[in-house]
């Protein structure tokens, strides 16, 4: 696994953080390092899938990366009709993506979209996963693409979201965050690193709080949601939406 190493030295001029090359190279250890929680919430993804996993479906990773999610929900699923679509508007990352995919063996099939999931048609599904994705879109559009993603998702399906959050409470939102920077420090972050990422941050990825996320589920129509993690500020949420009532 390549190190991240990219704001390790003084930048003259910090730019808004971006997905490219070079931070798909180092994707991995990056996310890895800089999210806690980050390979329990991947593995979460596999069992939820083996719980919500329906007939004839489709499985959505928004903003897939190097495909993570995909792979976690590609190894529960049984049944033949499934598919998995991973969308990703980075070349970067779907490129990389595309390659890391192929040197996994599997009858389900998967396709990697280069797009802007505020493009992509959600339909038939039993899973949406957004993993760190629905923060960089600008606040505007996240209201109709949830609404999109309860619309396209199958009476009993679920919809995953993991996120970086802010809190209303200035003392407690600052607690969480020396908390997360004290996790990249004890990763081997320098305060450099850690500053000038924040900085790099600060334009292009705007956090909710755990209300508006919750505000936002049940105007979309969600019947119920949890928060089943959360680790300083950063937490995953499961949405559900109502099954069919059954006969019996
Ligand atoms: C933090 S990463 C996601 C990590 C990944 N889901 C995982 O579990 O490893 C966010 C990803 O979302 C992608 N992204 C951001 N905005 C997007 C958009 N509007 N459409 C498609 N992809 C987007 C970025 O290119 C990046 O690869
Ligand atoms: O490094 C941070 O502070 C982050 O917020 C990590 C975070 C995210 O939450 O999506 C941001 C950018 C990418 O490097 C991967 C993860």
């Amino acid at each position: 696994m390549q190190k991240d190493f990219i704001y390790a030295e003084p930048l003259a001029q910090i730019q808004d953080f971006c997905f490219d090359a070079t931070v798909a190279e180092v994707f991995p250890d990056m996310i890895q390092r800089s999210v806690p929680g980050y390979q329990t919430i991947v593995q979460t993804i596999g069992k939820l899938t083996q719980k919500y996993q329906q007939p004839a479906s489709r499985y959505y990773d928004l903003g897939c990366s190097l495909g993570a999610a995909s792979l976690a929900m590609r190894r529960q699923l049984t049944d033949a009709g499934s598919r998995i679509i991973a969308i990703d508007n980075s070349p970067a990352m779907v490129e990389r993506c595309q390659r890391h995919l192929q040197s996994f063996r599997s009858d389900v099939p998967l396709e990697v979209l280069l797009a802007d999931i505020r493009d992509v048609e959600i339909n038939n599904a039993a899973i949406v996963v957004s993993n760190f994705t629905l923060q960089f879109l600008p606040k505007q559009h996240r209201d109709e693409l949830v609404a999109r993603i309860y619309q396209g998702l199958k009476p009993g399906g679920i919809f995953i979201l993991s996120e970086k959050i802010v809190l209303d409470n200035p003392q407690t939102h600052e607690l969480l965050i020396d908390l997360h920077h004290d996790f990249k420090r004890a990763n081997g972050y320098s305060e450099l690193e850690i500053s000038q990422k924040r900085s790099a941050l600060e334009n292009v990825m705007l956090p909710d709080t755990i209300e508006e996320h919750q505000q936002r589920f049940r105007q979309a129509g969600f019947s119920s949601s949890v928060v089943w993690f959360q680790c300083f500020n950063f937490c995953s949420m499961v949405a559900i939406k109502e099954p069919e009532p059954s006969d019996a």
